[in-house]
């Protein structure tokens, strides 16, 4: 099975680029939905969690998202720990599914890709990019956050610079009629593809 890591930064709009992957009928695996998934349901992470951030950090048997939030945006180590916690369940989950999909390739989707070495696993790379002010202002509407809180965020993903850099494939997401044209483009290219 051939699987595509889709990443791009916080706002790229690397959910819309896999929605349309999906539209194709593509398989795909939303990283952030499967953490946040399993936060819910898992009682070891709960336990986990609770026992790095207090109770506070769990209201009844769902994660206090927003405390937790401000506990490791701002704090590498605390956000490393958080990661250790919820990165291999994520990994884990997501091998599980990838038996299970019987299709030309899948899409992996994570924001934090390249940083966190999950390229490795996959066997061809798409960057979403999208201009700083621009990712700004889709954040800022989608989820009503400050524009420090959207950059404390950013601080903890490395440049699109960077990623372009090691990205097989990349598509700036600006009007969505040429993303969706640029994601049909690929999708021809992959179906063609050999496992890397
Ligand atoms: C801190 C938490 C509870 C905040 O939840 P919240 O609902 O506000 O944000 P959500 O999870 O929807 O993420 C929104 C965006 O924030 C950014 N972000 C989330 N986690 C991280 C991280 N570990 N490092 C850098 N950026 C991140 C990404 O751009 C992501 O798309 C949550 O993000 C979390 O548990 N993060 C750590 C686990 C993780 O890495 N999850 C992502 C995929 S495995
Ligand atoms: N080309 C575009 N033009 C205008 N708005 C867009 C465009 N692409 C995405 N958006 C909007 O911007 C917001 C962020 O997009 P999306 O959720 O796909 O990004 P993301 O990279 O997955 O973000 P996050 O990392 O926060 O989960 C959404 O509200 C989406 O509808």
């Amino acid at each position: 099975m051939i699987v595509v890591g889709l990443t791009g930064g916080i706002g790229s709009g690397k959910t819309t680029v896999a929605n349309f992957f999906k539209e194709l009928g593509i398989p795909v695996y939303i990283a952030d939905d499967a953490a946040r998934n399993l936060m819910n349901t898992s009682k070891k992470i709960k336990k986990e969690i609770t026992e790095l951030f207090g109770p506070e950090s769990y209201t009844e048997n769902l994660p206090n998202r927003k405390y937790i939030a401000s506990q490791v945006f701002n704090d590498q180590e605390k956000l490393n720990l958080l990661n250790n916690i919820i990165h291999p369940a994520v990994a884990a989950d997501f091998e599980k599914w990838k038996a299970q999909q019987d299709a030309p390739y899948v899409i992996y989707e994570a924001a934090i890709l390249f940083e966190k070495g999950g390229n490795k696993k996959c066997d061809y790379t798409l960057l979403v990019t999208a201009p700083h002010e621009e990712k700004i202002k889709r954040i800022k509407t989608r989820d009503n956050n400050s524009k420090e809180d959207i950059e404390a965020r950013m601080n903890n993903q490395w440049s699109d610079e960077r990623k372009l850099k090691l990205a097989d494939f990349s598509i700036q997401n600006l009007q969505l009629e040429q993303t969706h044209r640029d994601v049909e483009n690929l999708h021809a290219i992959l179906l063609k593809a050999r496992k890397n």
